[in-house]
């Protein structure tokens, strides 16, 4: 085995995260140089990574000798695809106990079939580089299924190996001896190259519940992630260790194993709960378990949440390489665990992967998953190269002046054009007004340069001062030109959604004067045609948002001028109280009807989008007012209640004046009998009057309070269907950017694609619901509405990307991660928290009215519930709601029974997209009746969180668009 001895150019950049190693060596022409091979193998769990360098900074050169070009690794340069095998294990001794069927056969060694042809969606046969059967050695595994990736590492290339699989399937089972045989392997390697001299270092890490921690020192808390932009991302403050041989690496290893987060689940005695990244590039990764299958619980089921959603993510990165597209967003950043591994995946580096199962009946649908994954991840091609590190003299200094260039860019408040273009003007200005004096002087007059002077030298002075004027012009628009894209380009500066939202904004107008470094031409023309049809309906709809915020305000207004009318009048405590609460009941009944009438929009101007969404932002301030309105609307009912009992009072003195007999009554009076009875009628009547009015003023109170709390809701839709909106024409300009790369991605996507393409995303959303504490009925909404219908694409995209805004937006609050939450989480967190607590005990309250004594007693038998007081069942029933992101079927049983507690299933109507109003449809439903039905809780409780933090962002960019 031979090494290839690399080129003198060739460079170096450090980019791998986890297992490293550094070739130093010297060779005849320059004096040093020290390849760095990167050599990653992932296994179940935990990320585990080590790092080796490889290095003889000086050794003689008569010592050098190029190793032949046969060296493990082979070519410098290689585009090639991700090596995918499969192992699957025998079955073990609790799924024999269990009389668990084999569910799969293994036909060749690169084919596994599906026993079971009925159950399956895909064609039931796979195939791969290699499948090996249960009665595989590991050794076996590692030499047809990783070896030749890992010592690509010893000629300078990134190899990252990497085990996926369910839990228990047997990924620690394998990378460990893959690791084994890999350390074996390197050490034979390096006894066999005396030339050179090796220095092997080793770090190890692992990411837990997103925490990434260094394994060879856990004091050190959780450590950071840095782009680098020579080595990509990289783990601060990660502790290297200089191996000094094979056995010292083997307790090296041994020790990072012991430090690992192991746990108990159901499915496996010694479940690794962390992603352990060797940084040999040795990888292994959690398991992919259902959470059901694995009986998590608490602690077990937060870590699952994390596993899974660095899985979910790395499953949606290797499905969108696999497309074969690299242009599109690859969403590396969205788990640390692809951010480490981001250049093992379709980037520089050979990459192999085991996917290991169980035979198991009883696991087929997590195997199935599994194979879905092998296939995809069959797809990335990767193109790796071979790796050199610059001379360090010389690396720093280049590192240095780039620093200084950056610094004093940082530091001058404005791009160098600008400071340039302002010195010329002032230039020209003072040469100007030297002329000026000068001429004054000698009589000349500028303002009328036509006038007669006499002097010969005016002509040609004349000439110089219109050109300096004019040449004072053109530095005075090209200043301006320059500070308005310099204002662009601070925005874009800006990192996270609101610069995503200014670069997907920067549509470009008929109008448009300015230069936009942004658009170039030909994109313009093509965002343009594209647009049109697309763009006429976002700005109906805009226009018909601003109606929408019209006709609240109007209602807020009518609302408060009914409420101090109502307070005036009952302090008044007059006789037409009654009447006054009737008559305003029915105004807010006209009110509602008005507000209900379709509405019609008609576009007579023909106006850009970027004009509608600036218009539409300016129009911010009103809905505060707006809400401020409702808020001391809500408080003067509120301030109703102690006057409340006066007002009765005062109702009862009027009343019982009214029901005491005249003198004519009186004088016709003659017995005591007679005068006791007409006395004891007139108390019942007066009581039963006072009831009524009692109960009738109580009755007008209650509506209006509700008809406020409605409207504020309707505010709080507005806002989040403008947010919606926006997202639309973020989306609309990326499809068409897109789809100047590729027309066919989006238009021919087979239904095949987007239906796995749903299922992730729906996961994804789903767990981030969880995460970032989600309204459970907003959840119920979306999941019911949108089933994987192919127009379903653009809503998923929205609220994905929507969630994940909130998720960062939680995590810039200083969270790591929103579920990672302690007992101290930050305030809009806990407020999330409180406003879905209060929603449960909201739907609590409806469990038996809504829900029949049998599907009650179903859900708290499926739920375990126990026999333990009524009410403390329902509530527990309603606690359990949408706890379990990573159960689908206990996402689905949630959903239908939030949905039956709030109304969703009252009408035997198929749900539609106008029920949930995610359609932008009219406020009200066919009848313009509002009863407490799904379409009120669009942006309930903890939505608001969202909103709020949606608001940020769009006001960002909005604020941009406008000036
Ligand atoms: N190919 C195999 N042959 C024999 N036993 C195996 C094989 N693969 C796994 N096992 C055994 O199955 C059990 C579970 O394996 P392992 O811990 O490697 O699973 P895992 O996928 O890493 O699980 P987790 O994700 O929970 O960490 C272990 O006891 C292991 O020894």
């Amino acid at each position: 085995m031979g090494l290839v001895i690399v080129d003198d150019e060739l460079e170096f950049p450090l980019p791998l995260p986890f297992h490293k190693f550094y070739l130093h060596h010297i060779n005849t022409r320059k004096s040093s140089r020290t390849s760095e091979m990167q050599f990653k193998i992932l296994t179940g769990k935990a990320l585990c990574l080590l790092k080796m360098t490889i290095g003889a900074p000086v050794t003689p050169s008569s010592k050098i000798k190029r190793t032949p070009a046969c060296t493990p690794g082979g070519p410098k340069v290689r585009e090639e695809n991700i090596l995918v095998t499969v192992r699957m294990r025998p079955l073990n001794s609790k799924e024999v106990a269990a009389y668990d069927l084999v569910a799969w056969d293994i036909t060749d060694e690169h084919t596994i079939v599906s026993k079971n042809l009925h159950h399956e969606r895909h064609a039931g046969f796979y195939t791969f580089d290699k499948v090996f059967d249960p009665t595989c050695s590991t050794r076996k595994v590692y030499e047809e299924g990783a070896r030749d990736v890992a010592l690509s590492a010893l000629s300078g290339i990134n190899a990252t190996i990497f085990a996926y699989g369910q839990t228990s399937s047997g990924k620690t089972f394998t990378m460990r001896g893959v690791a084994e045989q890999a350390i074996k392997d390197i050490y034979e390697h390096i006894n066999f190259t005396p030339e050179r001299e090796f220095v092997l270092k080793f770090s190890a890490l692992e990411i837990y519940n997103e925490n990434v921690v260094d394994l060879l020192n856990r004091e050190s808390g959780s450590l950071r992630l840095l782009d680098d932009p020579e080595r990509g991302t990289v783990v601060d403050k990660l502790i290297e260790e200089v191996v000094k041989d094979g056995q010292h690496l083997r307790h090296l290893i041994s020790i990072c194993e012991a430090q690992r987060q192991v746990g108990e689940t159901a499915l496996n005695d010694k479940s690794s709960r962390s992603h352990q990244i060797i940084r040999l590039n040795l990888v292994d990764l959690a398991g992919s378990e259902r959470a059901t299958q694995s009986n998590t619980d608490g602690t077990r089921l937060k870590e699952g949440s994390h596993i899974n959603r660095s899985l979910l993510t790395l499953t949606t990165v290797i499905r969108k390489l696999s497309g074969g597209k690299r242009s599109g967003h690859i969403p590396y950043r969205d788990s640390k665990l692809t951010r480490i591994l981001q250049t093992s995946l379709g980037g520089n580096a050979r990459t192999a992967i085991i996917c290991t199962m169980s035979p198991a009946l009883s696991h087929v649908d997590q195997s199935r998953n599994t194979l879905l994954f092998a296939t995809s991840a069959k797809e990335v091609t990767n193109s790796a190269k071979v790796n050199m590190v610059v001379e360090k003299k010389q690396l720093v200094k280049q590192l240095q002046e780039e620093v200084a260039r950056l610094e004093a860019e940082l530091q001058s408040p404005e791009p160098s054009a600008a400071s340039c273009l302002r010195s010329l003007l002032r230039e020209k200005e003072s040469k100007i007004q030297q002329f000026d004096l000068n001429h004054q002087r000698k009589g000349f007059n500028f303002h009328n340069p036509n006038a007669p002077s006499g002097n010969s030298l005016i002509a040609p002075m004349e000439r110089e001062i219109n050109e300096l004027k004019r040449e004072r012009d053109l530095a005075q628009s090209q200043l301006e030109l320059e500070r308005s894209s310099h204002k662009e380009r601070k925005a874009s500066d800006h990192h996270g959604p609101s610069c995503l939202a200014v670069k997907r904004l920067s549509f470009t107008t008929e109008n448009d004067s300015l230069p936009n470094k942004f658009d170039s031409k030909a994109k313009s023309k093509k965002i343009g045609k594209k647009t049109t049809a697309s763009s006429n309906m976002l700005v109906t709809e805009i226009r018909k948002l601003e109606m929408r915020q019209r006709q609240l305000g109007e209602e807020a207004n009518r609302a408060l001028e009914l409420l101090h009318k109502e307070v005036a009048s009952q302090r008044h405590g007059s006789q037409g109280t009654a009447e006054t609460i009737a008559k305003m009941l029915s105004e807010i009944k006209a009110i509602h009807a008005a507000s209900c009438t379709s509405e019609v929009v008609q576009i007579k101007d023909k106006a850009t989008l970027r004009e509608e969404i600036a218009r539409l932002n300016s129009h911010e301030g009103n809905i505060s007012v707006l809400e401020e309105k409702l808020e001391n609307v809500q408080r003067s009912i509120e301030q109703l209640s102690p006057e409340r009992n006066n007002v009765l009072s005062g109702l009862d003195g009027i009343l019982r004046q009214k029901r005491t007999p005249n003198s004519e009554e009186k004088c016709s009076v003659s017995s005591r009998e007679n005068v006791s009875a007409q006395k004891q009628s007139s108390s019942i009547n007066v009581k039963k009057m006072q009831k009524m009015f009692k109960k009738a003023a109580e009755d007008n109170i209650q509506s209006i309070k509700a008809y406020v709390s409605e409207l504020k809701e309707r505010v709080a839709k507005l806002q989040y269907q403008k947010q919606l909106l926006v997202c639309q024409v973020l989306e609309l300009e990326e499809a068409n950017e897109a789809s100047s790369d590729d027309d066919a991605e989006i238009v021919d996507q087979s239904p095949m694609t987007w239906t796995v393409m749903f299922e992730d995303q729906r996961k994804e959303i789903i767990m981030l619901w969880h995460v970032c504490h989600v309204s459970i009925v907003h959840r119920t909404q979306f999941y019911l509405l949108f089933r994987g219908d192919p127009c379903d694409q653009m809503y998923m995209e929205v609220e994905l990307r929507r969630l994940k805004w909130l998720e960062q937006h939680l995590d810039d609050l200083g969270n790591a991660s929103p579920a990672l939450l302690g007992d101290d989480p930050p305030g809009s967190v806990s407020s999330s928290i409180k406003a879905l607590k209060q929603e449960r005990e909201y739907l609590a309250k409806r469990v038996s009215s809504k829900l029949t004594t049998e599907e009650r007693e179903i859900m708290y038998m499926k739920w375990d519930i126990p026999p333990e007081g009524k009410q403390r069942r329902r509530q527990q029933l309603v606690n359990k709601l949408w706890t379990n992101p990573l159960d689908m079927q206990h996402v689905k049983e949630s959903a239908e029974v939030v949905a039956k507690l709030v109304g969703f299933c009252e009408s035997s109507q198929p749900v539609s997209r106008e029920m949930f109003e995610l359609n932008f449809a009219p406020l009200s439903d066919k009848n313009g009746s509002r009863s407490l039905d799904g379409s009120k809780y669009l942006t309930h409780l903890a939505d608001r969180p969202i909103l709020a933090c949606l608001n940020d962002d769009f006001s960002l960019s909005l604020i941009f668009l406008s000036c």
